[in-house]
C-alpha cells in the first residue's frame, strides 16, 4: 500500500509518516526542501526516537521524497496513492492544491479508485480547507467526478514535536503520546481502517478539545514566556508565577468546553494536568519561538485563542487569561517571524484598535476589544516602567 505525505517536517517524519509506516503503508513524502528530499531519497530510512529515559528507537524504511515543484512527480504519486495526508502547515495547503487536482485528474482517467486525503494541521476544518483549495483547480463535470471518487475527512492530531537538533538530519526526537482522530462520517463506507489512528462519528469535540486545550495553553506559555525573555516552554512553566497564569488560561478554555460538550469537570482537570506535564517533558526543549509561530494564525477568528474566548463569552464565562494571552500575541515580536513583523508594523501604522480587529476580527463595538486593548496596553506600561 503506498501513502502520500506532503510535509516531511517534524509531524510529518515524527508522526505521520511513523503510524502510517507501522499500519502497512509505504510513504512517499512531498516536500519544498531540497535537502530533505534529496536526503530521504538517498537514505530511504529514518528514525524516530522517544523522548523518556528508555529513549526507543523506531525505524521508518521503504520511505521516498518528491520535490513539492516537480507537478508531475506529485500528481502521478497522488494518482497512485492508497491514501494523501498532509502536514506543511494550513496556510500552505493551497500551494499544494494544484498538484493534488492534477493528480486526481490523473487518478479519474486511470478508473477512479476512491481516495481519502487527511490533511494533519492544527485547524479546525483543515482536510475541509483542503478540499475547497483543491476543488478551486477543477471545474465542471471533472469536479463532479472528482468529488464521487475523493473524500476528505478532517481530523485532529496530538504529539509533540518540537525542533530537532540531531547530528542525523533525518532522525526526529518525539514525545511518547501521540493521538490521531479522524472524523469516520466523512469516510466512505467500508473504508478500511488505520492502526494507530482513532475513528469518531463527530469530532468537533475532540479538535476543539485538542486545539483550546493542548494548543492554547501552549502558545499562552510562549506568549507569556516570551514576554519574560524566555527561550523554552521548560523554562516558562518553571517560572510558579506563569504556570499558574497558562494553567489559569486552559481552565477558562476547560469551563467552555464543559459547559458546551458536557465533559466531566474532574476528567477535564486531569487532562489539563496531563497537557501541562507533557509540556515540560525534560527529554525535550520546545522553543518559545515555534510554540508561538504565525501569531496572525493563532489571533485569527477560527484558531485557538479568538474562538474559544467568544464562545466562552457569549456563554457568561471568564475569559481574562484568554484576553492577556491574545494581549500578549500582539507582543510577540520574535525576529523569525514574519507574521509577527507583520502584526508589528501594523501596530506602527494602523493603531492598536485598527490592528486588533484586522487580526482578530473583534470589532471595537464588542466588549473583548476593548479588553485585548487594556491588556496590551498595561503589558506595554509594565515593559517601560
Ligand atoms: N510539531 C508539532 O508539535 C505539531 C503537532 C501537531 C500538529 N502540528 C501541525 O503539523 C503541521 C506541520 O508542523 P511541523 O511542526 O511538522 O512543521 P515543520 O516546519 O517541521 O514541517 C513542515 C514541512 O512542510 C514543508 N513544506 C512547506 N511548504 C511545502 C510545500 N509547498 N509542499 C510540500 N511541503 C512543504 C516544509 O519544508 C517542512 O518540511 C502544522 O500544521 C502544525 O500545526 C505540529
Ligand atoms: O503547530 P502550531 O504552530 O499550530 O502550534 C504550535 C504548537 O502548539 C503545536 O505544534 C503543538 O506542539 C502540537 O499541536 C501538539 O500536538
Amino acid at each position: 500500500m503506498r501513502s502520500l505525505h506532503f510535509g516531511a517536517g517534524n509531524i510529518g517524519r515524527g508522526f505521520i509518516g511513523l503510524i502510517l509506516s507501522q499500519a502497512g503503508y509505504e510513504v512517499c513524502f512531498s516536500d519544498v526542501n531540497s535537502d530533505l528530499v534529496r536526503l530521504l531519497q538517498e537514505k530511504r530510512a529514518y528514525t524516530v526516537r522517544l523522548a523518556n529515559a528508555e529513549q526507543q528507537t523506531f525505524r521508518v524504511e521503504h520511505v521516498t521524497a518528491i520535490h513539492g515543484n516537480q507537478l508531475e512527480a506529485v500528481a502521478e504519486a497522488v494518482a497512485q496513492a492508497d491514501i494523501v495526508t498532509t502536514a506543511v502547515g494550513v496556510g500552505v495547503l493551497k500551494h499544494i492544491a494544484e498538484g493534488i487536482a492534477r493528480g486526481l485528474e490523473l487518478r479519474l482517467e486511470r478508473g477512479g479508485a476512491p481516495l481519502q486525503l487527511i490533511a494533519c494541521e492544527n485547524a479546525i476544518g483543515g482536510s475541509t480547507q483542503l478540499k475547497e483549495r483543491v476543488f478551486a483547480h477543477l471545474s465542471g463535470e471533472t469536479l463532479e467526478r472528482v468529488n464521487r471518487m475523493a473524500v476528505f475527512p478532517d481530523a485532529a492530531v496530538d504529539r509533540i514535536v518540537p525542533i530537532q537538533h540531531n547530528e542525523d538530519p533525518l532522525e526526529v526526537r518525539v514525545e511518547p503520546f501521540y493521538e490521531w482522530v479522524v472524523d469516520e462520517s466523512q469516510l466512505f463506507p467500508g473504508f478500511r481502517r488505520i492502526e494507530g489512528i482513532h475513528y469518531v462519528d463527530r469530532l468537533e469535540p475532540y479538535i476543539e478539545r485538542k486545539l483550546f486545550t493542548v494548543n492554547t495553553g501552549h502558545c499562552a506559555a510562549a506568549y507569556f514566556g516570551y514576554l519574560r525573555g524566555i527561550a523554552t516552554i521548560q523554562e516558562t512553566l518553571a517560572d510558579a508565577e506563569l504556570r499558574r497564569r497558562v494553567r489559569g488560561v486552559m481552565e477558562e478554555t476547560g469551563a467552555l468546553l464543559i459547559d458546551k460538550y458536557g465533559f466531566d469537570a474532574a476528567e477535564h482537570a486531569r487532562y489539563i494536568d496531563k497537557i501541562l506535564e507533557r509540556f515540560v517533558n525534560p527529554y525535550l526543549t520546545d522553543e518559545v519561538a515555534r510554540v508561538g509561530r504565525s501569531p496572525i494564525r493563532k489571533l485569527s477568528a477560527d484558531d485557538r485563542l479568538v474562538r474559544p474566548a467568544l464562545q466562552a463569552f457569549e456563554r457568561g464565562l471568564p475569559v481574562e487569561g484568554l484576553v492577556w494571552a491574545m494581549a500578549a500575541a500582539l507582543h510577540f515580536d520574535h525576529a523569525s517571524d514574519p507574521e509577527a513583523a507583520n502584526i508589528q508594523a501594523d501596530l506602527a501604522n494602523l493603531g492598536l484598535s485598527r490592528t486588533i480587529a484586522n487580526y482578530t476580527s473583534i470589532e471595537p463595538s464588542h466588549p473583548l476589544h476593548e479588553a485585548i486593548r487594556q491588556a496590551y496596553e498595561a503589558i506595554t506600561a509594565a515593559a517601560s516602567s
